[in-house]
C-alpha cells in the first residue's frame, strides 16, 4: 500500500469479525474531566466521533477527574463486552502528569487486576501536524468572524494549560512558533492558564505594549471547561482596559474533524508498536535544568481524591477535600 499525502487516517489493520481465541480488540479514550458539564458534553462527543471512526471496535470512554465514568468504569466495561486486548489512549495533548503518572497509573492497575487480558497504552496527542491544522481553522474562524486587518499586524497569543512539566511546557511555544511562522503572524507570544508563568493576565499586560492592531488569544485546549471560561474572562478583562487594541477569542480545538484524525492515528500507533513518547527532555529521566530532583520519582497516580466526584451538575458531590496532602502548591 502507498501512502499518499493526505489527512485521511490510515486504517486500523485488525479485523473486526474474530474467530474464538483470537485477539478482540477495545479502545479506551482516557478524558481529563471537569466540573464543568458542558466540557463532559464536548469530550463525550469526540468518543461518539471515535466509535462511528472505528466500528469495528469495542469502544469505551472514561475521565480521571470528576466526571463520570470513571476510566476504571471504561475499561471493566471493555472486560465485560469481550475484549482480550485494550488499546487505552489519552485524550489528552501533551505528556505531563497526568499522561506521565496518573494515566499509567489507573492502566497498570487495571492491567495487574486483569492478568488474562493484554493492555496496552498509547503516548499523548502532541505536536502533530493535523492538530497544528485544526488550530489553524480554529485560529481562522475568528479571523472571519472579525474585519480584515493583516496578520502582520497581529499577535498570536497562544494558551496552554501550564503544568510542572517544562517539556509539555515547551511544547505550547513550539506550537506558537509554527503558527506564528506557518500563518504569517506579525508576532506570537504564549502564555498559560495556571501553574507557569505567565499566566494570561500577565502575558496580555506584556502583548499589548508591543503595539500590534490586533490580538488573537487562542487556547490550545481541547475543550470548554473552567480554565477556557477563565482565559476567555482575562482576555475580556484586557480588552476592556486596552480598547486601542482589538482582541479576539479563537475557539479552542473541540471536535474538529482532524483532532478525530489524531485520536485514530494515535490507536493505529500503539498496533504497530509506537507507543513511546519523547523522553528526550523528559525531566523523570534526564536532569533538566531545573527540575534535576525529579529523576527517578516514583510513578503514582494521586487523583483518587477526585475521581469520578462528580461535576457541578450534580448535588452533593462537590468536595474536593481530603485528609492527607498531596503536595498541590499552585493552582
Ligand atoms: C479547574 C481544574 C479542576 C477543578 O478544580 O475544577 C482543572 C481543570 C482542567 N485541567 C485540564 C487539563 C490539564 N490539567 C493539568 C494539570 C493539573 N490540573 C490541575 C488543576 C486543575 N485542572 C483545576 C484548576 C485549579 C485552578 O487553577 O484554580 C492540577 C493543579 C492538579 C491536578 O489535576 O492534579 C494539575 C497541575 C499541573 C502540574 O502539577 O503539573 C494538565 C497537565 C498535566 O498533564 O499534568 C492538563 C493538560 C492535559 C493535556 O495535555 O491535554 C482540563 C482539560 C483541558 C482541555 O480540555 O484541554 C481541565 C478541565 C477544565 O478546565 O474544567
Ligand atoms: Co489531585
Amino acid at each position: 500500500m502507498t501512502h499518499a499525502p493526505t489527512d485521511e487516517p490510515a486504517p486500523l489493520a485488525i479485523s473486526p469479525v474474530v474467530a474464538p481465541g483470537e485477539e478482540r480488540l477495545g479502545v479506551m479514550i482516557c478524558g481529563h474531566g471537569s466540573r464543568d458539564e458542558a466540557a463532559v458534553t464536548e469530550f463525550n462527543r469526540l468518543a461518539a466521533h471515535l466509535r462511528a471512526r472505528l466500528p469495528e471496535h469495542a469502544v469505551e470512554s472514561g475521565f480521571l477527574e470528576f466526571a463520570r465514568p470513571i476510566i476504571r468504569d471504561g475499561l471493566d466495561a471493555l472486560k465485560a463486552a469481550g475484549v482480550t486486548r485494550i488499546l487505552a489512549v489519552p485524550g489528552m495533548l501533551f505528556a505531563a502528569g497526568h499522561v506521565k503518572n496518573d494515566l499509567p497509573w489507573e492502566v497498570n492497575s487495571f492491567a495487574a487486576a486483569n492478568p488474562d487480558l493484554t493492555v496496552d497504552f498509547g503516548r499523548e496527542l502532541g505536536i502533530d501536524p493535523k492538530l497544528l491544522k485544526a488550530a489553524r481553522a480554529r485560529i481562522e474562524e475568528a479571523e472571519a468572524a472579525a474585519a480584515a486587518v493583516d496578520r502582520a499586524d497581529t499577535l498570536l497569543m497562544v494558551v496552554g494549560r501550564g503544568t510542572n512539566d517544562p517539556d509539555a511546557n515547551g511544547n505550547i511555544s513550539k506550537v506558537a512558533r509554527m503558527l506564528w511562522e506557518g500563518m504569517g503572524f506579525g508576532w506570537a507570544e504564549v502564555s498559560f492558564s495556571g501553574v507557569a508563568a505567565p499566566l494570561v493576565d500577565a502575558g496580555l499586560r506584556h502583548a499589548v505594549r508591543l503595539g500590534y492592531r490586533r490580538i488573537i488569544v487562542f487556547p490550545y485546549f481541547l475543550f470548554t471547561g473552567v480554565l477556557v471560561r477563565r482565559i476567555y474572562d482575562w482576555a475580556d478583562a484586557a480588552a476592556a482596559a486596552h480598547p486601542e487594541v482589538e482582541i479576539l477569542k479563537a475557539p479552542y480545538l473541540n471536535d474538529h474533524p482532524l483532532v478525530i484524525d489524531s485520536v485514530v492515528d494515535r490507536v493505529a500507533d500503539i498496533l504497530a508498536g509506537e507507543t513511546a513518547m519523547n523522553c528526550q527532555l523528559c525531566k523523570y529521566r534526564e536532569q533538566v535544568i531545573g527540575f534535576e530532583g525529579a529523576v527517578g520519582a516514583a510513578q503514582a497516580g494521586h487523583h483518587h481524591h477526585v475521581r469520578g466526584v462528580g461535576t457541578d451538575g450534580d448535588h452533593g458531590h462537590h468536595g474536593h477535600d481530603h485528609g492527607h496532602d498531596h503536595g498541590h502548591s499552585r493552582p
